[in-house]
């Protein structure tokens, strides 16, 4: 990022209540922060008393973060050289506070395949959001009365486990300000398409050979179309995974919102997409479903 692009940013945190939220105070791009937003985290070291009001017991605290100014694509230091995980919540927190207006409480539907990091990345951006995460594999396991994945496949077959999978988008496209994280094969059929685009849905698009590294660490017990019988384990479920990315990547792309773990390492000029942490893919998300959002109000 070119140096002139950043803009330190000056918070003045009022706290007194449980419910954070920013807000801007002025044009000089300062914002305000109310609430209890992880306060004993960052606060601290940092309280300095103040005028205590008649009916308010008030306390500020200055904190300065460096960001990307408005409209100035997301960058280098706003993925990479943040050391304090606060101030990336803050980001977040300011992201989704500018396109909560466009939002309109709509759900949102991470896809993508198997381990792609929907569980991971929706937990952030939900937070962010003041969202309500679901899962929509847990939802189902709820609605089968508690049976995993792995057993609804193994005793009832994969057009069960697809039946309720729609059963349970159908349940959630009337809910408001949910994100779900979905299933990788709920994009294959086109009822359950009809349902998320009750939503916004964000394709989180990566690498098979990144999925195949995380899969092997963590194991395919709860991914039974992946369970193999002996053999290398490493070779059987990039052999397998680069099938089905092949199958449903059509499918995953009638997501109204991409991000692409590639383009952004190109974008952020990381040499590899394993650099790129969560918290910096669910900003590129909130950057691409702010683009979508604008663009769709036609602006
Ligand atoms: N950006 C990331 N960098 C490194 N590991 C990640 C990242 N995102 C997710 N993971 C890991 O990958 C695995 C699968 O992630 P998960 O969020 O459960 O994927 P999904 O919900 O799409 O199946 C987990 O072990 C998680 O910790
Ligand atoms: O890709 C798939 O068809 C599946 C993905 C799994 O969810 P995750 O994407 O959360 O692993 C789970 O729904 C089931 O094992 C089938």
């Amino acid at each position: 990022m070119e140096a002139q692009a950043v803009q330190v940013l000056r918070y003045s945190a009022t706290l007194h209540s449980n419910n954070p939220k920013l807000e801007k105070t002025g044009t000089n791009g300062s914002l305000r922060m109310f609430g209890g937003f992880k306060k004993q985290l960052f606060v601290s070291s940092k309280l300095q008393s103040a005028k205590p009001s008649a009916n308010i017991r008030r306390r500020t605290a200055s904190l300065v973060v460096a960001c990307s100014h408005n409209n100035i694509p997301a960058s280098a230091l706003e993925y990479g050289s943040f050391h304090s995980s606060v101030e990336e919540k803050l980001i977040l927190k300011i992201k989704s506070q500018e396109i909560e207006p466009y939002l309109s409480g709509r759900c949102i539907y991470l896809v993508g395949m198997m381990a792609s990091g929907k569980t991971t990345v929706g937990r952030i951006l939900s937070e962010a959001l003041s969202y309500s995460f679901y899962d929509s594999d847990a939802l189902v396991v709820k609605e089968v009365g508690g049976i995993s994945v792995t057993d609804i496949f193994k005793h009832y077959g994969e057009p069960f486990f697809r039946n309720k999978e729609t059963e349970v988008l159908q349940k959630v496209s009337i809910m408001h300000r949910h994100l779900i994280s979905t299933g990788g094969g709920a994009v294959v059929r086109p009822i359950d398409w009809k349902y998320m685009q009750q939503g916004i849905s964000v394709w989180l698009d990566v690498p098979v050979e990144v999925l195949t590294q995380r899969i092997t660490a963590e194991g395919t017990d709860s991914r039974p179309l992946l369970h193999y019988e002996g053999g290398d384990a490493y070779t059987k479920t990039i052999t397998h995974l680069s099938s089905l990315f092949e199958e449903r990547s059509e499918a995953y792309a009638n997501a109204n919102v991409k991000v692409s773990l590639e383009n952004m390492a190109a974008k952020l000029g990381r040499r590899d997409v394993l650099d790129l942490s969560p918290t910096a893919i669910a900003m590129e998300a909130l950057e691409q479903i702010k683009g979508f959002l604008i663009g769709e109000d036609g602006f």
